[in-house]
């Protein structure tokens, strides 16, 4: 995918796109590569498929998932963001967004600091740690509108790394690959557990035929104060077992 067929895709989604953002875009493009000869942050190494399986893919939850109302300002965390994926392209394209990104690594913190300088983005925070530790963490815990994730664990680990960050009223929303949609429909015992209830569930393609789906899952109760479990455990023993 060029920049101009990135443009037009999203334009035909409904979401416009100016020059200037997509002169971030290619910024954080041609960074990020630099930047990935002395730190592995990305496999995918290829402008166009930056520019369709990075950029585009992590802006699809603002093509399929009704927006907030765009004049208010709402806070959304990305755990185990790697290079910025999907928080960075989300912030660029709603300069509104109140962004925390947090990664496990610290060298990719290291690179999400200077990239955030570099695009001269504001109300961007990066953490440093574990969201296991971070979901038991009073000034993060039940603070966010949205807590995202993509291609960081299986479905019932997701749950309990991202729901203890969503406050009451918010959304987990969750990017997967190829995957049984309906999976999320049969994870009760770690939704009761963690206070979600599975909203909606989104399969669609990439304009390139790519399948991927969307998991959205309502905050209804605070998470019980056992989760998430100390770091490590989630993906050990997920809550109702392993799954996709
Ligand atoms: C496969 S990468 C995906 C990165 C990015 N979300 C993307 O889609 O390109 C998974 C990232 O999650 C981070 N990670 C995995 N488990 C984590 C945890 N428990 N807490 C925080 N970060 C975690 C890893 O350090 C890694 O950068």
């Amino acid at each position: 995918m060029t920049p101009e067929e990135f443009a037009s895709a999203l334009e035909k989604q409904g979401l416009p796109i100016s020059e200037q953002k997509i002169g971030l875009f290619r910024e954080y493009l041609t960074f990020m590569l630099a930047y990935n000869e002395k730190v592995n942050l990305t496999a995918i190494t290829e402008p166009g498929d930056i520019w369709l399986k990075h950029f585009y893919d992590s802006l699809t939850p603002l093509i399929f998932l009704p927006v907030p109302n765009p004049t208010i300002k709402f806070s959304l965390i990305d755990v185990g963001s790697g290079a910025g994926f999907p928080g960075i392209p989300l912030k660029i394209a709603d300069p509104n967004l109140q962004l925390t990104l947090l990664d496990s690594l610290q060298k990719r913190i290291v690179f999400l600091d200077k990239l955030v300088r570099k695009l001269s983005l504001d109300d961007v925070e990066t953490v440093h740690g574990r969201a296991e530790d971070f979901g038991q963490n009073p000034n993060f815990r039940e603070k966010y509108d949205f807590a995202i994730a993509r291609a960081v664990s299986g479905t019932n680990t997701l749950l309990e790394l991202l729901l203890p960050f969503v406050k009451v009223g918010g959304k987990a929303i969750l990017m997967k690959t190829v995957h049984d949609e309906n999976e999320i429909f049969h994870a009760s015992k770690a939704l009761e557990e963690l206070g979600g209830r599975a909203s909606q569930s989104f399969s669609f393609e990439l304009p390139n035929g790519d399948p991927r789906v969307l998991i959205v899952v309502d905050k209804i109760e605070p998470t019980k104060n056992k989760y998430p479990r100390k770091a490590g455990t989630p993906k050990r023993s997920p809550i109702g077992g392993k799954n996709g």
